[in-house]
């Protein structure tokens, strides 16, 4: 039975038949494009395909289990479900000029363990299917649908490390950008990595315009294996190495996302460590204010005075920098961080009574 993204299959399996091949278009038009529920997408085919597809296809292997809406500012925080058990986090951002980004997960826990990052501490790390990844579009943009929205930019910036997950991110990734199923361009998605090189340039190779950021946080090399466990297999000289073959333009740098934390990553000499680091490469910065999160008390967010120190330094080497603007802080924005202590104790109970998953 053919994934509904898989297109190739289904025109395949409906070859003698340009009608039910031209339905299912005008299906997917409505389900996806439109932001249309599954029922409401089939009601204008023939019953005979909508039947098919009520049969064949699983619309939503999520299950919304809580949608919290900031009152601060335009962030929707949707928690999901997965079929056995475990949560999931998607975040709806609106900025002020109507324009709506998504930041979904790719996996469950994350194996690279930051210590800044809840899902880094959830202490399990599962892959999401390319059907659990796209499904938080999909209901994204049912509800966005209400407003008269819909998803314009999408990044993997939410739970996981993408390119722990390569086969499912590219199968989405390939459906998100195909003009017969969501249709987004390239340039509108953004897919954040911890620094896994080979992976980074096998996806630029298939992407090579989707944007990438690096989650760099220090380039100092002792600093950055204390903050991210999993630095002590890749060197800052790999990384660079790596930015450096990435096929990068004008219209697409790499993003370059560091963590402000006091006294480890925002002086002056980490700023020019920075800037040697990204000698001769296509880069943005953009800094990001620590969310502080439960068993990390030695770290400290730093103060508005070094973070715009810094970033004058480094903008003074010539790198166009941004300061993150975290939205949804009464909705605990960090990512993982409401769910994080709900998925250790489903994981506990899976290890202690397999049999009952
Ligand atoms: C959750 S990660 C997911 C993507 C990928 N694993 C990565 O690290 O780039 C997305 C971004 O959130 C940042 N992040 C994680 N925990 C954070 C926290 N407590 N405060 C601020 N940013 C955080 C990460 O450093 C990363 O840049
Ligand atoms: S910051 Fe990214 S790589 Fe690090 S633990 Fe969190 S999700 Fe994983």
């Amino acid at each position: 039975m053919p994934y509904w993204y898989d297109i190739t299959a289904w025109n395949e399996r409906f070859r003698n038949d340009s009608q039910t091949v031209h339905s299912l278009r005008k299906f997917r038009t409505r389900w996806l494009k439109q932001g249309r529920a599954f029922e409401d997408a089939l009601s204008e085919l023939a019953p005979n395909v909508a039947d098919i597809l009520r049969a064949e296809i699983t619309p939503h292997p999520l299950t919304l289990a809580e949608r919290l809406d900031s009152e601060l500012d335009g962030a929707t925080k949707l928690l999901f479900r997965t079929a056995d058990g475990l949560m999931i986090e998607t975040v709806i951002l609106r900025t002020g000029t109507g324009r709506v980004s998504l930041c979904i997960s790719s996996q469950i826990g994350c194996a690279a363990a930051c210590r800044f990052c809840a899902t880094g501490q959830m202490g399990i790390a599962r892959n999401l299917s390319a059907a659990q990844i796209l499904d938080q579009v999909v209901q994204a943009n049912q509800i966005l649908r209400e407003e008269d929205r819909r998803v314009r930019n999408i990044v993997f910036m939410g739970m996981g490390e993408p390119f722990h997950n390569p086969t499912n991110v590219h199968q989405a990734v390939a459906a998100l950008t195909s003009p017969l199923l969501f249709d987004y361009s390239q340039q509108r998605l953004l897919v954040s990595t911890v620094g896994i090189p080979d992976e980074m340039l096998r996806f630029d190779e298939h992407f090579p315009k989707v944007n990438l950021a690096l989650s760099l946080h220090s380039a100092d090399q002792a600093v950055r294996q204390d903050l991210i466990p999993l630095a002590k297999s890749v060197s800052l000289d790999r990384l660079q190495a790596t930015l450096s073959q990435l096929q990068l333009s004008d219209k697409r740098q790499v993003m370059i996302e560091y963590l402000m934390l006091e006294d480890q990553t925002d002086r002056p000499g980490d700023a020019e460590k920075l800037i040697r680091f990204l000698e001769n490469i296509n880069a943005h910065v953009n800094l990001i204010p620590y969310n502080s999160i439960d068993g990390a008390d030695h770290l400290r967010g730093s103060s508005q005075a070094a973070r715009d120190h810094f970033a004058n330094i480094v903008r003074q080497a010539g790198f166009p920098v941004t300061i993150r603007y975290s939205l949804g802080a009464d909705i605990a924005a960090a990512c993982g961080q409401l769910i994080q202590r709900e998925n250790r104790e489903i994981a506990k109970q899976m290890r202690s009574n397999p049999a009952t998953t």
